[in-house]
């Protein structure tokens, strides 16, 4: 198939008012998409199902499956997409907004320093309105600017249309293989600038790192902390690091995902404090910002020898299933010709209220760069 009959496909999807999603991983030029056949809402509650994932934040909300069986799947490889030329413009901020997060962190940091939690990621909603809202286009330039990270659009007609490109992996796994990453800490990427980070980063991604080797103990051996790297996404970098370990057998992936999500990259520490204080405090609701996307339980089937006239050999073919799922980051909801994109940060003891806000503001370009 090539990219005109892919996107063809797409757009009269959702000209017929029918669920879609379409994506791409980080490091990767094939496209994916599933079409759903109808437009039911169907969820998932067991994570034992197949198909693609979209689950909420906060998991007592509904989890969305695009089921396998009731989808259409394609795929493409190309590098780059052919898409109108455009310019993006500025989101003016607003005082009044900027004073609300403001207070909302000052207030974070109260409750940090009263020891009532180590961490908290508070977050807020900037709304622009757009010239251009195909998000078919938006899901392009997204692709053609962010080769880093898993970029993607989504659409359920009865749920919404959700669009990012996230840098953050929440989990992979491949057979008994469990790949995640701690990701958090960032600053301004500026070119030709040495980077250095401050403690108050340093300890922001330790907790992250931290909390997960803790939390995949009881599921997983032989865990393997790597480095601490930095990595870049858009105009950001961030602190990264990658933990790798081995299933246990009697592991199942629900159990897996609610020990992991949401992790303090993006609640804080200690979970449970730290989202009621999240869902008490913040001034609107998440909803699939910072949850996570991506495929469930799918089966790779995969020969270990490529010659097709060893037939013997070819019986031994290793069939592993596979999950992805990312963290809903750097992300937006179109609604009404309106963007509405959700950003937040990490407040520790050592945070700046004031520098919490620019932080935000610098998160909102990665979403704003292919917004006009
Ligand atoms: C919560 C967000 O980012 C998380 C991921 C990386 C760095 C983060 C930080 O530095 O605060 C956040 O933990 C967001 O982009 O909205």
């Amino acid at each position: 198939m090539d990219s005109i009959s892919f996107f063809d496909a797409l757009e009269q999807q959702y000209k017929n008012n029918l669920p879609f999603v379409v994506y791409s991983r980080p490091i990767n030029s094939i496209i994916k998409c599933w079409l759903q056949e109808d437009d039911s809402v169907y969820k998932s509650e067991t994570f034992a199902e197949s198909g693609f994932l979209f689950a909420p934040f906060d998991l007592k909300q509904n989890s969305i499956l695009f089921p396998k069986e009731h989808c259409l799947y394609s795929e493409i490889t190309i590098d780059n997409l052919d898409v109108e030329d455009f310019e993006s413009t500025e989101i003016l901020q607003s005082k009044k907004e900027r004073m609300q997060h403001i207070d909302l962190v000052s207030k974070g940091i109260d409750s940090i320093k009263n020891k009532d939690l180590q961490k908290v990621v508070l977050s807020r909603c900037e709304t622009k309105s757009l010239q251009d809202t195909n998000p078919l286009n938006i899901f392009k330039r997204l692709f053609n600017t962010y080769a880093n990270a898993m970029v993607y659009c989504w659409y359920h007609p009865k749920v919404g249309l959700w669009i990012g490109a996230t840098p953050e992996l929440l989990l992979k796994i491949e057979g008994k293989r469990l790949t995640t990453i701690s990701l958090a800490g960032t600053q301004p990427y500026q070119e030709d600038k040495e980077v250095s980070w401050t403690n108050k980063e340093f300890e922001e991604q330790q907790i992250v790192t931290d909390y997960i080797t803790e939390q995949l103990k009881p599921y997983a051996s032989n865990i393997n902390v790597s480095e601490v790297d930095t990595v870049r996404a858009g105009n950001l970098l961030h602190l990264k690091t990658r933990i790798i370990s081995v299933l246990k057998d009697d592991a199942d992936l629900k159990s897996i995902i609610e020990a992991l999500h949401p992790t303090p990259a993006v609640c804080g520490f200690s979970k449970a404090k730290a989202k009621d204080f999240i869902l008490n405090n913040e001034n609107y609701s998440r909803e699939y910002y910072t949850g996570f996307l991506g495929e469930l339980n799918l089966t790779q089937s995969r020969t270990r020898n490529t010659n097709r006239r060893n037939v013997e050999n070819n019986a031994y073919a290793v069939v592993k299933t596979q999950s992805n799922f990312y963290v809903n980051l750097r992300c937006m909801q179109l609604k009404d010709s309106n963007a509405n994109i959700y950003v937040g940060g990490g407040i520790t003891k050592d945070s700046n209220p004031e520098n919490e806000w620019e932080e935000t503001v610098n998160k909102t370009g990665t979403i704003n760069t292919v917004l006009n």
